[in-house]
């Protein structure tokens, strides 16, 4: 593949997960889920702000960062078992800690050692976001303990799939009618029917095998779409992301990346056409790290020649907001 680029933009970090592309800042979010930090790059000045969000009952890690429509300084968080509402300045100094403004809700009582792993907000702004059993080794959680729910405009939360292993990447087709998700542990990119009009979802179904495509060893993991409608998904322990053709059920491309554990995939710059991906350090030896001073790091890939879509908000209901905010 000539003229594809390859560039770290960011420190080795414990879990970085969750990339989102803020136009507005033309930064790049993500969050090291180890540490329960989010992170906010602004690739033009080079600024790098980490904000630390203090642990709250249900836990400590931040495994999603999602910016609120209507107010820059408002993000939706995972944060443990809950989902959080952070202010976040522009302004405010490079590296500091904050407690959640507010806590929408916190799941899976019945399992109190879950915790939230990837979301994204789907073609109106409702947030969909699932949880992951404990993991004593990466990619090994206890099984079928976590969901993916979806989180309303009037903040109410949905109970959508149970069983989850890994609640990980998702997408939405460009004609909004195919939702596409992965469980890390299935081995296997799903899809949907999805109803944009309600947010439900039916009919699931393989898209993509990953021991039947020879990928023996990856476990597929965060995930976007390309303007083709083509998936974009990273592959922890595999070392690449991978480009697949949702309708014929065939991997396209594979880009290798200098991290193992690659962990999830959004398009940003101005023009939509550079692959951030994120990646990971943890559960890696001494040695395995020295080897690949790459492992942990945020790549931005450029030279793709395919390009992605402006990434969704969550839209509230505003005055539902402020209120639960002014508590
Ligand atoms: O990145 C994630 O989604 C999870 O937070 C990680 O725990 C790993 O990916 C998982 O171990 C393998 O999929
Ligand atoms: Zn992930």
């Amino acid at each position: 593949m000539s003229g594809v680029e390859i560039k770290q933009v960011a420190p080795s970090v414990g879990l970085g997960e969750g990339p989102y592309w803020s136009q507005e800042d033309k930064a790049l979010l993500f969050v090291d889920i180890v540490n329960g930090d989010v992170h906010r790059l602004f690739l033009e000045t080079g600024r790098h702000q980490v904000l630390h969000v203090e642990a709250d009952e249900s836990g400590a890690s931040v495994s999603l960062v999602i910016p609120v429509e209507g107010d820059r300084d408002l993000f939706l968080v995972g944060l443990g078992r809950s989902l959080a509402v952070v202010r976040w300045a522009v302004s405010d100094p490079d590296r500091h800690a904050v407690k959640a403004e507010a806590v929408l809700h916190t799941v899976d009582p019945q399992s109190p050692t879950n915790r939230f792993n990837d979301g994204k907000c789907d073609p109106q702004g409702r947030l969909w976001a699932g949880t992951m059993g404990f993991e004593s080794t990466p990619g090994e959680p206890r099984l079928h303990q976590g969901s993916l729910f979806r989180l309303g405009h009037d903040l109410q939360l949905s109970h959508m799939v149970d069983k989850i292993s890994i609640a990980n990447g998702l997408a939405w087709s460009h004609d909004k009618k195919t939702f596409y998700y992965i469980d890390s542990c299935t081995y296997c990119v799903e899809a949907f029917d999805y109803d944009d009009n309600t947010g439900s979802i039916s009919n699931r179904r393989p898209v993509l095998g990953y021991k039947a495509a020879g990928l023996q060893k990856d476990i597929p993991d965060g995930m976007c779409i390309d303007e083709a409608g083509n998936l974009w998904v990273a592959n922890f322990y595999g070392k690449k992301v991978i480009c697949v053709d949702p309708h014929a059920g065939k991997i396209l491309r594979t880009v290798e990346l200098p991290a193992q554990l690659t962990t999830s995939v959004c398009w940003g710059g101005p023009d939509y056409s550079t692959l951030f991906v994120t990646s990971a350090r943890t559960g890696l030896t001494e040695e395995q790290l020295a080897a690949e001073p790459g492992e942990g790091g945020t790549f931005a890939i450029t030279g793709l020649g395919a390009r992605g879509v402006p990434p969704t908000k969550f839209k509230a209901d505003m005055s539902l907001l402020r209120a639960k905010l002014a508590k």
